[in-house]
């Protein structure tokens, strides 16, 4: 059953947005994680994402292993490009002149090429859309610190650094929230109809370790799991709700988390999901949707933690399971990235637009307080206050 919007009094994306130009802003940059393309990529990519993490031997052997399952290949670089399509569509169609770049944290096309493709066209304000929805070190912090290093690499050649600024998190807009509400009814659909019903839907997103969790986004109000919790919970909840609003069905939800990496003697978040679902094996539970609202995109993380490791863990408890997409290149989506931009360009040029969002925490800050989801080490970082 399609939902139009998450909830009845909340306009869907497309309404009420801010109108006018991107001014200042002359290039949007989606930032993401980049992928190997091919078997050879494998370990030198991993060697990127690794770098001074302290990650054991034994835990990337594994996971060079689940790309090769896949041919080398990361579903993450498709599943970019597509969205860069929808993105340039919708932006052209509604009359948003703001050429969009590409470039990656940890694989080609890197973000240093793509900085230094975007200072040679002379655009000097970027805003940035990182494919990272939420608050915490990794998924915030560390894009700006690559965000720094990569503009560092300019000045150092002479070049002009543009000012970029970052779209604040969209983990509670409804062009986010809307997608994964279809998703998890379409999900919710594709079990079999007596289990259907009494199916529970688990939350799931990235586990990071509680230390990083506990210090995520600005800490002030937020309790235990910090920012990067809380807005889990809040969108975990406002999609639970709409899929009752849609369907009628009142189910038990959790959140819960998926590919701990890391020492085992540092303490991740949990529960894991696959020990979930042998707990919800184990209460009697008829059956457990899996919604990834922690990722942007049915990317490796999706594909083998949840389609093939969590899936051979319910098949073994002779669970059943589905799986809800995550938004990946939906065009309500892209129509979400054109109204943040344009609220974005708005506020710069001091006017007050609405802000959508969903859920009880609100719209999230624009601009990064100092301090935020702070790194174990400190590094400079770009668009946020330190
Ligand atoms: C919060 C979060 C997101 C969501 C936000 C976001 O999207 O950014 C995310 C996304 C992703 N993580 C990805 C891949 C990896 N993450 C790793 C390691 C780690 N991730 C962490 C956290 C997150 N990760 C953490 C705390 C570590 C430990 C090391 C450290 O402290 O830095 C490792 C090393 C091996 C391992 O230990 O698993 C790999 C290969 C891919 C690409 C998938 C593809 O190829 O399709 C994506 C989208
Ligand atoms: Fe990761």
């Amino acid at each position: 059953m399609p939902v139009q919007s998450p909830t009845p009094d909340t306009p869907a994306p497309g309404n009420g947005a801010p109108t006018g130009g991107p001014a200042p802003y002359d290039a949007l940059l989606l930032l993401s994680f980049g992928g190997p393309e091919g078997p050879d990529d494998v370990v030198p990519f991993l060697e990127n994402v690794t770098r001074g993490r302290g990650i054991p031997r034994e835990r990337l052997k594994e996971v060079g292993r689940h790309y090769f399952l896949f041919g080398g290949v990361s579903p993450i670089n498709a599943q970019n490009r597509e969205l860069l399509d929808v993105l340039r569509k919708d932006f052209a169609e509604h009359g948003l002149d703001l050429p969009v770049y590409w470039g990656n944290r940890n694989w080609a096309p890197y973000l240093t090429d793509t900085l230094r493709e975007i200072s040679d066209a002379g655009h000097r304000r970027v805003l940035v859309l990182a494919t990272s929805a939420y608050a915490s070190y990794s998924g915030c912090r560390q894009y700006r610190e690559n965000l720094a290093a990569a503009l560092a690499v300019l000045g150092e050649e002479g070049r002009a650094a543009p000012r970029v600024d970052k779209l604040r998190h969209y983990f509670n807009h409804p062009g986010f929230v809307g997608p994964m509400v279809d998703s998890t009814l379409a999900a919710l659909a594709a079990l079999p109809p007596e289990v259907r019903d009494g199916a529970r839907l688990a939350f799931c997103t990235h586990s990071i370790p509680t230390a990083a969790a506990d210090t995520s986004g600005p800490v002030a109000g937020h309790g235990d799991g910090g920012a990067y919790v809380a807005q889990h919970l809040d969108t975990a909840r406002v999609v639970a709700e709409a899929v009752r609003a849609a369907d009628g069905v009142e189910r038990p939800w959790e959140l819960v988390y998926q590919s701990r990496s890391g020492a085992p003697s540092v303490p991740w978040l949990e529960p894991d999901i696959c020990d979930h679902l042998e707990q919800q094996a184990a209460d009697g539970a008829p059956a457990v949707v899996m919604v990834p609202i922690g990722f942007v995109s049915d990317h490796m993380e999706v594909k083998y933690d949840l389609d093939t490791e969590a899936a051979a863990k319910a098949a073994e408890l002779g669970l059943p399971v589905a799986r809800a997409a995550t938004v990946g290149a939906d065009p309500r989506f892209a129509a979400a990235v054109r109204e943040l931009v344009l609220e974005r360009a708005a506020t710069e040029q001091g006017r007050a637009p609405e802000r959508c969002a969903l859920g009880a925490l609100g719209p999230s800050h624009d601009v990064c307080p100092a301090g935020c989801c702070p790194a174990r080490t400190p590094l400079p970082a770009a668009a946020g206050r330190d």
